[in-house]
Order: C-alpha cells, then sequence, then structure tokens
C-alpha cells in the first residue's frame, strides 16, 4: 500500500524521531536520497550543473545539504536564494563544498533545477520572485524536494502557480497532494525516501500490485458458479444498447461466477456475451444505469427491494438524492457528480477528493469519482486514489466497463470500498496493458482484464 500522511502526522512523527537522534541527522538522510535523485538524472556529475531554487524553511536546507553533497560529486552547484534568510548550515555547507550563491539565473545552460522553494510548511501558491525564477530556468528538468512548491499539500488543490516538476523526491511517506489531482499531476515521478518515520495509518492511500493480489476473490477448490456469487446488470436500452454489452462486458471479465443480464439490450448482450443468463433470478449485486434509457427508474427501485449491494452508474445517479438504505459504490464523473450535488464542475475537478469525501458522507456511500487519478471515498473519510490508467482510458463506454466490473466484484463478495477501488485499479491496469502506448477503445479494455489478472496472480 502506498500511504499519503497529512503534515500534521508528519510533523508529529517528526518530533518524535527528532527526540532520539543527533541534530541535523533527518535532515541528512533527506538530502542524501535527494542528492542521489538528482545523480540519476545526470548523465555524468563531474561538471554537471544544477541550480537550487532556495526558499527559508527546512524544503531549502534540504536543497542546499543536497547541493554540498553534489559540489563535492563535481557537479557546479548555484543556489539561488529566494528569501532573505536561508538555512544558515545548509548554506554554509553548500559554501564549504564548493557551491556558490547567485543572484539571478547563471548564464550558462542547466541540467537540473532543485525546486526546494518550500515543503509541508508552505502555504499554496508562489510568491512573484519564485514565479519570474522558474520563467527564466524554464525547460530545465525540475526536481522537487518533497512536493512541488506552491500546491495545496494536504488537499491537492492548485489555487495559485506551482511547480511543475518531472520528479519529486519525498521524504517518510507520500503527501496527499502527490497522489489527489490537480496536484499529483504536477508532481511528476515520484520517488519516496525513507528517514525512518513511524507512522500511523493514513487516510488517504493507493493500492498497488500486492495490495490487488491480496484482495482479489477467486474461486476455491469447491467453488461453483454460484458459491463465486452472481452479478445482475441491469444496464443498456434499445437506445443505446452498446452501454449493456460494454456493462456486461466488465462483469463477464471472469472476477464472479455469473451474469445475469434484465435490461432492455438483450438480443446485443447475449449475441456478444453467450455465457451470459437472461432470466431472472437471485444476485448477489447489482450493476444499474449504464445508458439507461426510460426504465432507468424502475431498474434502480427494483435493484434497490433486492438489499443486495449496488453499483450506480450514469443515469441512475441522477436519481440519487441521499442514502439508498443498501451498500452502495457510485461511480459518477465531475460532470455527473455537479448535477448530483449542485458542485460547479470546475469545482470538483479542483479538489477531486474534498468532493469525493463530502459526497460519500451525503449518500452514506462510496463514491468513486472517475479521473485522471479516480478517487474512491468512504463515509469515513478514507479515501483510495487510483494511480494505475493512461490517458487513452479516457473513451466512451470505459465508465460502462468499471461499473460491470465493479458489480462482479461486489457480486464476489468484496466490501463496497475494496470492489470499487480494485476494480479501479484493475480498469486502470486493463488500459495500460490494452493500449501498450497507443489508442485503445472500451472492449479493448474489458478484454484485457483476465490478462491482468492472470498476471498479478
Ligand atoms: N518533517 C520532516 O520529517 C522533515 C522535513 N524536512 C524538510 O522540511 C520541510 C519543511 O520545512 P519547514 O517547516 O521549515 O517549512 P518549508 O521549508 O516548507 O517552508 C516554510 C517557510 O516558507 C515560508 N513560506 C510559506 N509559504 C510560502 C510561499 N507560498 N512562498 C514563499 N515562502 C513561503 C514560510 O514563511 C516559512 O519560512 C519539508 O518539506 C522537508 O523538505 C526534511 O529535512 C526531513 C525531515
Ligand atoms: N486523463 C485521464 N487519464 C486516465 N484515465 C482517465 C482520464 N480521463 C478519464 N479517465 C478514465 O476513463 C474512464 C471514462 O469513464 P466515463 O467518463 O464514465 O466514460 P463513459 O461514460 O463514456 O463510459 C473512467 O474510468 C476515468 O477514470
Ligand atoms: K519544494
Amino acid at each position: 500500500m502506498r500511504s499519503a500522511h497529512t503534515v500534521e502526522q508528519v510533523r508529529a512523527a517528526e518530533t518524535a524521531l527528532m527526540a532520539r537522534l543527533p541534530e541535523g541527522a533527518l535532515m541528512q538522510r533527506a538530502a542524501a536520497g535527494l542528492a542521489y535523485a538528482v545523480l540519476d538524472l545526470l548523465p555524468q556529475a563531474y561538471g554537471a550543473r544544477v541550480t537550487l531554487l532556495v526558499g527559508s524553511g527546512d524544503n531549502g536546507g534540504d536543497a542546499l545539504y543536497a547541493g554540498a553533497l553534489l559540489a563535492r560529486r563535481g557537479v557546479r552547484v548555484s543556489a539561488w536564494l529566494l528569501a532573505a534568510a536561508p538555512h544558515r548550515a545548509g548554506l554554509e555547507a553548500l559554501r564549504r563544498a564548493g557551491g556558490r550563491v547567485v543572484e539571478a539565473a547563471p548564464s550558462q545552460p542547466q541540467d537540473v533545477v532543485v525546486d526546494g522553494i518550500v515543503g509541508i510548511g508552505g502555504r499554496p501558491g508562489l510568491r512573484p520572485e519564485a514565479v519570474a525564477a522558474l520563467e527564466v530556468l524554464r525547460g530545465v528538468p525540475v526536481v522537487a524536494v518533497d512536493v512541488p512548491s506552491g500546491v495545496d499539500v494536504d488537499t491537492g488543490r492548485i489555487d495559485g502557480p506551482a511547480v511543475r516538476a518531472d520528479v519529486t523526491v519525498t521524504f517518510g511517506t507520500h503527501k496527499v497532494a502527490l497522489l489527489a489531482d490537480p496536484a499529483a499531476a504536477y508532481a511528476g515521478a515520484v520517488h519516496l525516501v525513507d528517514i525512518g518515520l513511524d507512522l500511523p495509518e493514513a487516510a488517504v492511500e493507493s493500492l498497488q500490485a500486492a495490495d490487488v493480489v491480496a484482495l482479489l476473490p477467486r474461486p476455491d477448490e469447491h467453488a461453483h458458479k454460484y458459491t463465486r456469487g452472481v452479478v445482475g446488470i441491469r444496464a443498456g436500452s434499445a437506445r443505446y444498447p452498446g452501454a449493456g454489452v460494454l456493462c456486461v462486458s466488465g462483469a463477464a471479465a471472469g472476477l464472479c461466477g455469473m451474469v445475469r443480464y434484465l435490461a432492455g439490450a438483450r438480443d446485443a448482450v447475449v449475441a456478444a456475451h453467450p455465457d451470459v443468463v437472461t432470466e431472472n433470478g437471485r444476485v448477489q449485486a447489482w450493476a444499474v444505469g449504464s445508458g439507461g434509457g426510460p426504465d432507468v427508474a424502475t431498474m434502480l427501485a427494483e435493484a434497490r427491494a433486492d438489499g443486495v449491494p449496488l453499483v450506480v452508474d450514469a443515469d441512475a445517479l441522477g436519481l440519487v438524492d441521499g442514502p439508498l438504505g443498501v451498500p452502495a459504490v457510485l461511480t459518477p464523473h465531475a460532470g455527473e457528480l455537479s448535477r448530483m450535488t449542485g458542485a460547479a464542475r470546475a469545482d470538483i475537478e479542483g479538489d477531486p477528493l474534498g468532493h469525493a469525501r463530502e459526497a460519500a458522507v451525503t449518500y452514506d456511500a462510496v463514491v468513486l469519482l472517475k479521473g485522471r487519478h479516480t478517487v474512491v471515498a468512504r463515509p469515513d473519510g478514507n479515501a483510495r486514489i487510483t494511480t494505475t490508467g493512461v490517458a487513452w482510458l479516457a473513451t466512451a463506454g470505459a465508465g460502462d466497463v468499471l461499473a460491470g466490473l465493479i458489480g462482479a466484484l461486489l457480486a464476489a463478495g468484496l466490501e463496497p470500498y475494496d470492489a470499487a477501488s480494485v476494480g479501479s485499479w484493475l480498469h486502470g491496469a486493463a488500459a495500460t496493458y490494452a493500449a501498450r502506448g497507443g489508442p485503445i477503445t472500451a472492449p479493448d479494455v474489458a478484454r484485457a482484464i483476465p490478462g491482468v489478472v492472470r498476471d498479478l496472480l
């Protein structure tokens, strides 16, 4: 599991650890990790040029100590001080190692910029001096120290100018802004340096392959189709038969024992999926709403009346105005959530984690808010953020596949939070497998799911 802790949690762990270590030890650990990450980006250390952008706090201190380590390896390090009182000991260390202080951009082309402007002590946004410095150095690869400066660390919001990093070297744990968009998109590749912090459980996390393996349902030796779970699909209509076919394709990827289909695209579904049963009968979960048509209200009401867990997607989301009274996963994209809650779409896109968490409370359900980094939020405030996937997944019908897949995982017995987050992880991984760097369509995503599962197991 990748965990993201809040600034308050990091500070508390840091205080506890610092009490047991010699002064400056943590910063030395951080600086060493940072220096190695910068070295990794340089063709060779000797003669390379690195500019440090240095603010007034310990984030700048990390950059200065790392700069000292780099200077000892022969890197030409320039520290551009953006605040009046930079970390004193760090600055001395850099000078002793042969680094220099500059007041403007170095005239020679630079190989790397290190963003040590602000870290977890920063307020969102950047001062004009920092914006100007970044502008002058535009085009040079940026390594951010701990977080890209300017982002809102605990929410992932971007409320002003912020650094766009190629790599972020973070210390002790991930910060929320490194998982949650829009800030996560500013972080580039994130490299975690262990500095020995002892941290509590995190409210925000991101499943990794090993976590998905541990949660995946699989048949035991004596399994039969009913013990593996039956998912019912009420999706697709005469007008939108494709949505029914796609929702079934996600459900029929093999993760539960059987798929029942009870909606208006029966012929198309059976033609595409001869394994699907179209008689009514018991199910352990329903997926409702994709390509809904005029019967969507009836379909939602009938599924609810069954008392089993539900996935509510697309057209059915507009009918949800409070808790459904059964365990549920709601799967809106930002536009659908905007229609549900009345919040502006841009506000939702600016703070997907906050809006997903709020909606989870309002609807007393797991809310899966789709996007580049999909958020799965639970009413108790916990959230999992999906980092698998590729932009090619933003294609018509991909959401229908996801709804069916989550339905199958619910039917197989996963809790709604696990079903939604595992389903979203598999969906993103399947898109990446299918895309192999190129375009995909929704059926490609569904077809790639069994291969992802096979490789995981
Ligand atoms: N907490 C930890 O466990 C560790 C922290 N370390 C480093 O220490 C950092 C935190 O250091 P600090 O608490 O000194 O805080 P920061 O260095 O993040 O920034 C605080 C300083 O920046 C100024 N500032 C705030 N917002 C600003 C803005 N938008 N523009 C310009 N200046 C702004 C403040 O007035 C303050 O002086 C971490 O991010 C990390 O890089 C590491 O040295 C290792 C251990
Ligand atoms: N930029 C992106 N990068 C990666 N995945 C994305 C991006 N934009 C959207 N997605 C994913 O693509 C899928 C689109 O689903 P959705 O919007 O419901 O489409 P549809 O309604 O046509 O099925 C979601 O799983 C979403 O998370
Ligand atoms: K920074």
